[in-house]
């Protein structure tokens, strides 16, 4: 069986011990050869790809981004693709002599492999997001390191706010989803956390951090970049769309320091975290949880179980039917709101 390996969205640390873990199963283990695209779709429209085999993946697991590179391009020019698109990816598929796909990727990714496998080609999900946004899994590889770093950020701006009594507002990742924030701003016990599920108004936010500094403390707000004030008209955006055409989310905190300041009379300050919760080496749970979904990917392959995807339910790495794991976004339940929302104010 000859199985090609394809990462796209954003990246996600992890990603190189899940191709790790695929390849050493499958090539070592049931015999695959095993190709790799590079840059997601793009490699696969322009025949760039690269052998897999055990030498291949060496010593990987400890570092971030991906060996094979990832891209936003889509399989298709438009939508779910023609019938002149998908006979393109058929006409590609018989030229590299592919008999399916492993897919890693967020829910946009996994909407795709939907697509294939709902079009009868054979595919198998490998669910990576630092977002933690796809469903039928618990957690999504990535999310653990991305929530370490904001973690961490958060104790850093928590020691120079104290000092300067200023309000530090942190803007954190996540799309339309709060988990990166949700779990950042518990871990960190920040003082407000504002999460995309649950809008809030600016007088309340405000409130908070006022009556922190009753409490003779400063506040550390953590904000997730998709969050959007109450009655507010969609989320903060920056100039450009993402790869996929898509606006980009970000600018949330920028757009509320200014706004806390005027209200609270304290000197309130936004940080941007980015692209650095993406970047570096993956935490052990992140390579743990990874390895052992590219093995259960590669014995899905072996099994015939296409159209699932590889998915965490307690310690265990079930296969999910993809349609379970797309569709509906996975957010934040309120019960989980209410918890974070103790340390509030
Ligand atoms: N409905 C869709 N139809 C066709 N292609 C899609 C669809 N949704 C996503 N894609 C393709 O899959 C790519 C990956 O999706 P997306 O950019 O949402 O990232 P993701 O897989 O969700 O990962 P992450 O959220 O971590 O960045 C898109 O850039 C696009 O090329
Ligand atoms: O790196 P890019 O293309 O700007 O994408 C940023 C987006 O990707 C993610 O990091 C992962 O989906 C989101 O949290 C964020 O909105
Ligand atoms: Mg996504």
């Amino acid at each position: 069986m000859r199985i090609g390996v394809l990462c796209s969205g954003g990246d996600s640390p992890g990603m190189n011990a899940a191709i790790r873990g695929a390849v050493l199963r499958g090539v070592e283990v049931h015999g695959f050869e095993m190709v790799g695209f590079m840059d997601g779709w793009r490699g696969f429209h322009e025949a760039d790809l690269v052998p897999l085999d055990r030498s291949a993946v060496r010593g990987i697991s400890p570092l971030g981004g991906v060996i094979l590179g990832t891209s936003r391009v889509p399989p298709f020019a438009s939508g779910d693709g023609d019938a002149a698109e998908w006979q393109a990816i058929r006409a590609r598929m018989a030229e590299y002599r592919l008999d399916g796909f492993l897919l890693i990727g967020g829910n946009g990714t996994q909407t795709v492999a939907k697509l294939l496998t709902d079009a009868g080609i054979r595919a198998i999900g490998l669910p990576k997001t630092i977002d933690n946004d796809l469903g039928g899994t618990d957690y999504t590889f990535g999310f653990d390191t991305a929530v370490s770093i904001a973690s961490e950020a958060i104790d850093r701006l928590r020691t120079t706010g104290e000092s300067h009594s200023r309000c530090m507002v942190l803007e954190v990742m996540g799309r339309n989803a709060g988990w990166i924030a949700l779990h950042a701003g518990m871990a960190g016990g920040a003082q407000v956390t504002l999460i995309p599920e649950h809008p809030e108004s600016i007088e309340q936010i405000s409130e908070w951090v006022l009556s922190v500094r009753d409490r003779g403390r400063s506040s550390l707000v953590v904000v997730a970049e998709g969050f959007t004030l109450e009655g507010a008209d969609g989320e903060v955006t920056r100039e450009g769309l993402d790869g996929f055409g898509r606006p980009r989310l970000g600018g949330v905190a920028e757009m509320l320091a200014p706004l806390i300041e005027e209200r609270t009379g304290i000197e309130t300050r936004a940080t941007v975290l980015g692209h650095v919760q993406r970047g570096g080496s993956p935490t052990a749970f992140d390579r743990v949880l990874a390895t052992r979904t590219g093995i259960a990917a590669a014995d899905a392959a072996h099994a015939g179980r296409w159209g699932t995807m590889a998915g965490l339910h307690g310690d265990r790495i079930d296969l999910v039917p993809l349609h379970e794991a797309v569709g509906r976004l996975k957010t934040v339940p309120d019960a989980r709101y209410e918890e974070v929302r103790l340390n509030f104010g």
